[in-house]
């Protein structure tokens, strides 16, 4: 389980750009953040993976508090946590099997790294991760001779490699044609289920968060302000999280000119 609790980002002396966020995903559930550019969903899952250090809050990932984490501790708490990207981040001149294995690098020793000797047994794990996701038979091509939705694909069973305990995935379609994105979102949210894997995924296209994933988180400066299931996600509710004001503005300004009104009146 993941429980963000009061989580704060400030970058330097700004403003806050998330305020406040409490967040809790439980078992396989798979989740889509979605807001305007700059409302804060990057920031949330570089919180989470502690590519930035939060402000204030608290992150736990069943049961380890991952804020506050250094040095070897914060190294182990990252293995829990897979990441996937929207630009894949493989390393083009390596094959598919030396990138899958990257995935590892933290258990592995340097000279078993530097050497690409992997263990025998994450050979036979990589191989069925790359049946799984269908690109077992690429295993000994370069990565820049792949396709997006392939090299996509080599991304997850990367993330999955680590043996992850939830996996964020940071607009991993939107490199991809429409057809190849729909075949990585499906492929995300079966993988969760099998391997009983929350999974939390940023999205600007929201007819795939509808369509794929359980639950829509709506993010607007910096605050959660929609969370709920797709079919929650009215216009009314899009018009919250991509127009207009914050809601929490709105309801002082709501009340401000309630105050007012009486005033006006007479
Ligand atoms: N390294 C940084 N230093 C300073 N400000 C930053 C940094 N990264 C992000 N920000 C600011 O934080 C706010 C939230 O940015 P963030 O990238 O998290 O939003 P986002 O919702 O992911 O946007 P997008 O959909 O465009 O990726 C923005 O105002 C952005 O300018």
């Amino acid at each position: 389980m993941l429980k963000i609790t009061d989580l704060v980002k400030r970058y330097g002396t700004g403003d806050p750009v998330l305020k406040d966020l409490n967040l809790t995903i439980e078992g396989e559930t798979v989740v889509s953040v979605i807001g305007s550019s700059g409302a804060g969903k990057s920031t949330l899952l570089r919180c989470i993976n502690k590519l930035v250090a939060p402000t204030s809050g608290s992150i736990v990932l069943n049961g380890t508090e991952l804020t506050g984490l250094t040095g070897r501790q914060l190294r182990e708490a990252r293995r829990k946590i897979g990441m996937v990207f929207q630009g894949f981040n493989l390393v083009d001149r390596l094959t598919v099997m030396e990138n899958v294995q990257s995935g590892r690098l933290g258990y592995l020793s340097t000279w078993a790294a530097l050497t690409r000797r992997y263990p025998r047994e994450e050979i036979r794990h990589a191989y069925e991760l790359m049946e799984r996701v269908g690109i077992a038979h690429y295993a000994d091509k370069r990565a820049d001779e792949l396709s997006g939705g392939e090299r996509q694909r080599v991304g997850v069973v990367r993330a999955l490699m680590q043996r992850p305990e939830i996996l964020l995935a940071d607009e991993p379609t939107a490199s991809l044609d429409p057809k190849t994105s729909e075949q990585i979102m499906q492929l995300l949210r079966d993988l969760a289920g099998e391997l009983k894997l929350p999974v939390l995924i940023n999205i600007h296209n929201v007819n795939e968060a509808r369509l794929y994933t359980d639950r829509i988180v709506g993010m607007r400066y910096g605050r959660i302000i929609f969370d709920s299931v797709p079919g929650d996600l009215t216009d009314a509710a899009m018009d919250e999280i991509y127009s207009g004001i914050p809601s929490q503005d709105r309801a002082q300004d709501r009340a401000a000119d309630a105050a007012a009104a009486p005033r006006l009146a007479t």
